[in-house]
């Protein structure tokens, strides 16, 4: 214990110099160096990586080291959050990032495939103190014992799945599971679905799947951010402190309502339009509503455009055909626009012109090219000719169009447009709008040619200086930070003269996950979907947009699905994107809810489908969960219920239907029947739908004939320790 805590002691003392060291040099590159393009240029990209750096170190506080390795042939690793390198000549590592291939056996070596290993040792640490030991002895024929051995080998991972919650998720670096690991460090390119019951680790092993690729792939997915999208706000809070105690900041988490930039969706919807509006019909539909506003004249009823040389008359055939030729251009409608417009001029321009020009006698026109030009302008700058354009193919915006088109709903079944029909400026924007919108978005199209041809320029004289800083620095070699090749830093080393441009954007120093949450039309270099099975078809095309390559990770239960619109099987979902080119992996243990709890959740699934099998639970605690009739009283009763099951340490979930909480909030102390809870409290009230993806040490059902069978699933499997169900009407059948 004494040399685990010498090492752990060296180790800080070395996070320490290297954390001053970063801070220094942020200070010293946030110092003005002048004026100068070049100095500012430098200073950016210095206080960049050093604070990414320094976040990072500070971040890894916590448990710094968690595991150590000894191989066969004498030599040990130490395994950890960060690499680190001793500041020596050899830059010798003194610990080893998890993520790094040396630290794979800590996770996967068994006595039977031992991996090179001769011993696995989980170290506990309180701040800095070292408090527990647990070895595990790889190779059945070493007789040394170091008096910490650990028969069962999951002492570790049964207290850190019995531990107190906190209301926020941690990490799993100490305690990845081999079949976690696989799924982890599977390669980024492609689309991966990982698919578990209720506490398998989905979560957690997606967002150590987003740290694992971020240090595998550093320089693409600085570049290009992460996207990790999750089903409720609370969700993203419940999660939202993983990557950053993971050294990782630079990963963009959203609700589906937060994908639409400059949209905040905070509507509310039934069910039922939800579904509607998610379904795949709901593409066609808009691509028709588009269609509609590009218009013709009626025949026989032509639009007549004043003109100073005599009116000038726009009839269906001249608009029929100028619509054709800007359709066939298969350009969104916006961008399709000029095409229709230089139709129109160029038929108006034609008819003034043969009204002027023409020789009575049947001879060729009078007007000569610079009069027709001249003539040409005249019909180009008109008011009156615009206003007709406009009227015929307008400019649109996405929002503009959509509230438009709900108000009026066309080409979807009577009882879909009955259920998504919208008065426009009723209410606010839907999550399931955001879909809609983007879709809006992608037939319209936003003509920013000029704006766009303007940047390009920009961009590659921006390249064409870094190219000579990064000339300059190499040659002078400025970076003096001791450790260069360390693990932690290697991530930040490598800069090119492109992404140096990038930075240097004047106006822009935003980091990538930032300049990607405002542009509807960014690439990620990686998504990751939890809860995956209640996105809709809908928000399925615009999360497919943001991945032009196809590099996704999945990650849902079907049996856990509550929306509507949500997805039954993954193949028919993926099939229209990559095929049958999808990676399909399941999850099997249930790290999170006691064998008890699970076979009472498992009977509410049974019912409907009999040959349903939970995920084996990791553990039993003895507690068998219980229901209680609450008669005339609820409230007291929950209230009764709550006293006894507030943990001391930990927290309580009561998981209600909204339309009860005001009454089950009111006897109870510092509990508010509100929107968005805060899920550190000790005891929080929440709806069936918002406990989707959240843990907690104990949880009270209140009324579960109220839920639907998902919800009810979901709702049981949340705690880690206890389950209470209190009732007023009679109890579903699978819980009698
Ligand atoms: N290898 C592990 N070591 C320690 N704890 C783990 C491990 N794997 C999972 N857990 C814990 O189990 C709990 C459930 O994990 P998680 O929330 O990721 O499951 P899930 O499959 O997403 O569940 P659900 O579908 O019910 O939302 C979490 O507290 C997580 O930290």
């Amino acid at each position: 214990m004494q040399k685990e805590q010498a090492y752990v002691d060296r180790l800080h003392h070395r996070v320490d110099v290297l954390r001053g060291v970063a801070s220094r040099s942020v200070e010293d590159a946030l110092t003005p160096v002048g004026t100068g393009l070049q100095a500012r240029l430098e200073r950016d990209v210095l206080v960049a990586e050093r604070s990414g750096l320094l976040a990072a170190l500070d971040a890894v506080d916590g448990s710094l080291c968690f595991g150590r390795i000894d191989l066969a042939d004498g030599a040990t690793h130490h395994i950890g959050r960060i690499g680190i390198r001793e500041d020596d000549t050899e830059h010798t590592p003194l610990l080893i990032d998890w993520r790094a291939p040396v630290a794979r056996p800590f996770y996967l070596a068994t006595g039977h495939t031992p991996m090179g290993l001769r011993r696995r040792r989980h170290l506990t640490t309180e701040g800095r103190v070292v408090t527990e030991l647990h070895d595990e002895i790889l190779d059945v024929g070493d007789q040394e014992r170091t008096g910490f051995e650990d028969p069962s080998g999951d002492a570790v991972l049964l207290a850190a799945v019995s531990s107190a919650r906190t209301g926020r998720m941690g990490d799993i670096v100490r305690t990845i599971q081999a079949e976690q690991d696989r799924i982890i460090r599977a390669p980024h390119r492609g689309v991966l679905v990982v698919e578990g019951g209720p506490g398998t680790g989905k979560t957690a092993v997606a967002l150590h799947r987003a740290a694992f690729l971020l240090y595998e792939h550093r320089e693409l997915l600085a570049k290009r951010a992460v996207l990790i999208v999750g089903p409720n706000p609370a969700f993203l809070r419940y999660i939202g402190e993983v990557l950053p105690a993971l050294g990782e900041t630079g990963v963009l988490l959203a609700t589906q309502a937060e994908l639409f930039p400059g949209v905040h969706a905070r509507g509310t919807e039934t069910p039922r339009a939800a579904a509607a509006k998610g379904g795949e019909h709901m593409a066609e539909a808009l691509a028709l509503a588009v269609r509609d506003r590009q218009r013709l004249p009626e025949p026989g009823d032509p639009i007549v455009v004043p003109h100073d040389d005599g009116d000038l008359v726009l009839d269906w055939e001249i608009a029929y055909e100028a619509r054709q030729a800007a359709r066939d251009t298969r350009l969104p409608h916006n961008l399709a626009r000029p095409h229709f417009a230089f139709r129109i001029i160029d038929a108006l321009t034609a008819q003034l012109v043969e009204r002027i020009g023409a020789d009575p006698y049947g001879g060729p026109n009078f007007l000569g090219p610079d009069d027709i030009a001249q003539l040409g302008k005249s019909v180009a700058v008109s008011g009156e000719v615009h206003a007709a354009v406009d009227e015929l193919w307008p400019v649109l915006t996405p929002e503009g169009f959509l509230a438009d088109y709900l108000a009026e709903p066309l080409y979807l079944p009577d009882e879909d447009a009955e259920a998504v029909r919208r008065t426009p400026g009723d209410g606010e924007w839907t999550p399931s709008d955001v879909p809609l919108l983007d879709e809006a978005a992608e037939l319209l199209g936003a003509d920013d040619s000029a704006e766009r041809a303007a940047a390009e320029a920009g961009r590659q004289e921006r390249i064409a200086y870094a190219q000579g800083v990064l000339e300059l620095s190499r040659g002078s070699e400025t970076f003096e930070f001791e450790d260069e090749e360390s693990e932690t830093l290697a991530a930040h080393d490598i800069i090119d003269a492109e992404r140096m441009a990038e930075r240097h954007e004047e106006a822009d120093h935003r980091s990538a996950a930032e300049r990607a949450a405002a542009d509807r039309t960014w690439a990620f270099g990686h998504i990751i979907v939890d809860e995956a099975q209640e996105l809709s078809p809908m928000a399925w095309r615009l999360l497919m947009r943001r991945s032009p390559t196809r590099s996704l990770t999945l990650v849902g239960d079907p049996a856990q699905t509550s929306e509507e619109a949500g997805v039954g099987s993954w193949g028919p979902i993926l099939e229209p994107y990559v095929g049958d080119r999808y990676e399909h992996v399941r999850l099997g243990v249930n790290y999170r809810t006691p064998a008890e709890i699970m076979e009472l959740a498992a009977r509410v699934l049974r019912a409907e489908d009999p040959s349903f099998e939970p995920p084996g639970s990791v553990r039993s605690t003895g507690e068998v969960p219980w229901t209680r009739d609450a008669g005339a009283d609820l409230a007291g009763a929950v209230a009764r219920a709550v006293a006894e099951l507030t943990p001391a340490e930990g927290r309580l979930a009561v998981i209600a239907p909204l339309a009860l909480h005001e009454e089950i909030a009111a006897p109870l102390d510092g509990v508010e029947a509100g929107a968005e809870p805060d899920l550190t409290r000790p005891v929080v009230l929440i709806a069936p739908r918002q406990a989707k993806g959240l843990e907690f040490d104990h949880v009270l059902v209140v009324e579960p004939a109220r839920f639907g069978t998902s919800d009810l699933y979901v709702a049981l499997t949340r705690a880690t320790q206890r389950l209470g169900i209190v009732h007023r009407e009679p109890l579903p059948e699978a819980l009698r």
